[in-house]
């Protein structure tokens, strides 16, 4: 029978002694240590060690704070935005916030909540952490204890060139595009610096309804706008390249109700642009003038409307306007102290634009044309002239569609086709009909009545 030997046990005894010779060792070892070597160089050998026996990372973690200083941190705003898109169910906790100005609710990650995201094939990680200031805290006494927010982002080590060069960028590109998305659109009336207000500006959200979809033009121009509209903002770096300001200037002209001032509202709620209205009779001279437009932002629509209106002959032309064309400009701005003509205004905007400003749209309209100076109506000088006109039959069926949800053909349709074509009508006398019923077949009937009677009256007008 084979039997089993076993290696000798040490006894505890053994050990204890063990132990004894060996804590003597250390402790003889340390107090010769701290005796013998001078402070500085003992924990410089301490360090040594200690940077030897560490653990190797390979992770590398970027902090992203709020603020940079007073000034925001717009990395960390556009990570936080971008981080909403990439919370899923995994997340245990979250930050809501929303701002009076918004119509939409923020998601965002709450303390210590950490998010995964990989970006060409390198995995990172996303932590939100935020620390109470405490050194501040003691000299603050009102109860205010400011908070110190910042994001961590923990890659590997040896990815640090494609997080820094790729991704972050790719993270603010994100972010732009998603505010974009999000942006409430703005009005902006812009005021005379004297009119008696702290602001030169009153903004309100603009709520106007009117997009692309909803106006009632000729489809071929309303393409040409759009794809107008969208070359324009993507040419940032052709601007650039040719040394021109990035604007570009539309003249709408048209009777009053056929929807100028929608199409604006439609290119703002299309671009995301805010809008500035500028009403010429109240600016006084060239400074203030340039004050107000100094209050306009990038990525914005400026408006002067009814530019023929805006004009107040000077005194020294003679009343009768064949004499005024001939004598001096008609469509002039008598400012205060000086003349203005729109070219002038034109050049004033562009000089200002030239230095500061990105992404502008300036709109002109107008009810009448031909009143305009031909300056201003030189090819060059507004970029695209957009002539609002009377409803069309494709129009029609664009207010058809919005009003009464009608997408297909309708039998009374031959009709209001004829009628159409036979009377100049504006898309705002017909918007007005067919708001009258809910009721499809009596809406129509409305309209055809309407179109009836104004063609009656025109008769009777002519004979
Ligand atoms: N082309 C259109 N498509 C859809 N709705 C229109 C159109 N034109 C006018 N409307 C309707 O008529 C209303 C008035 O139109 P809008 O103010 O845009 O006309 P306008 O050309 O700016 O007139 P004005 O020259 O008097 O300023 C709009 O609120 C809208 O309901
Ligand atoms: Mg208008």
């Amino acid at each position: 029978m084979a039997t089993r030997t076993f290696p000798e046990m040490p006894t505890v005894s053994s050990l204890l002694t063990a132990y004894a010779s060996v804590s003597a060792f250390v402790m003889i070892f340390r107090t010769m240590f701290e005796q013998l070597v001078p402070l500085p160089l003992r924990n410089y050998a301490i360090d040594l060690v200690k940077h030897y026996l560490k653990p190797r990372s390979s992770e590398l973690i970027l902090l992203i704070e709020e603020k940079d200083g007073y000034n925001p941190n717009e990395m960390f705003n556009a990570a936080e935005v971008f981080l909403a898109t990439k919370i899923n169910r995994d997340s245990k906790r979250l930050r809501i916030t929303k701002s009076l100005k918004e119509n939409h609710i923020n998601i965002k990650l709450a303390e210590s909540e950490e998010i995964v995201d990989s970006f060409e094939g390198v995995e990172v990680t996303w932590k939100y952490c935020s620390q109470q200031q405490k050194q501040l805290n003691a000299e603050n006494d009102d109860g205010f204890v400011p908070e110190k927010r910042y994001l961590e982002l923990k890659f590997d080590k040896n990815k640090k060139d494609v997080i820094i060069n790729s991704y972050l960028p790719f993270v603010i590109e994100k972010a732009h595009e998603i505010k974009i998305q999000r942006k409430v659109v703005q009005l902006h009336n812009l005021r005379s610096p004297d009119s008696g207000h702290f602001s030169l500006k009153q903004t309100v959200n603009l709520d106007h309804p009117s997009t692309f979809e909803t106006l009632a033009m000729d489809q071929k121009l309303k393409k040409e706008i759009i794809e107008d509209l969208d070359l324009f903002v993507k040419r940032k770096d052709f601007y650039k390249r040719v040394g021109k300001a990035w604007k570009r200037g539309y003249l709408l002209y048209g009777p009053p109700g056929t929807g100028k001032s929608s199409l604006i509202a439609a290119m703002a709620n299309h671009l995301k642009f805010d809008i500035f209205d500028l009403q010429l009779m109240n600016v006084k001279d060239n400074s203030s003038l340039k004050d107000i437009l100094l209050e306009t932002s990038n990525r914005s629509i400026l408006v002067i409307e009814d530019i023929d209106c805006s004009i107040v002959p000077d005194r020294k032309e003679p009343s009768s306007s064949s004499e005024s064309h001939r004598d001096g400009p008609k469509d002039s701005i008598k400012l205060t102290n000086q003349m203005f003509t729109l070219s002038g205004l034109l050049n004033f905007i562009d000089g200002l634009w030239s230095c500061c400003g990105d992404e502008r749209i300036i709109v002109f309209t107008t009810n009448h044309k031909e009143r305009l100076d031909p300056a201003l109506l030189r090819p060059g000088r507004m970029d695209m002239h957009i002539n609002m006109s009377y409803l069309t039959m494709d129009g029609f069926k664009t207010l058809a569609a919005n009003y009464l949800n009608i997408h297909d053909d309708h039998r009374r349709f031959r009709e209001i086709k004829q009628l159409i074509k036979s009377k100049k009508v504006t898309p705002a006398e017909v918007a007005e009909e067919l708001m009258k019923s809910d009721n499809m077949e009596l809406a129509l009937e409305g309209v055809v009545k309407f179109l009836k009677r104004k063609r009656a009256r025109d008769d009777e007008d002519s004979e």
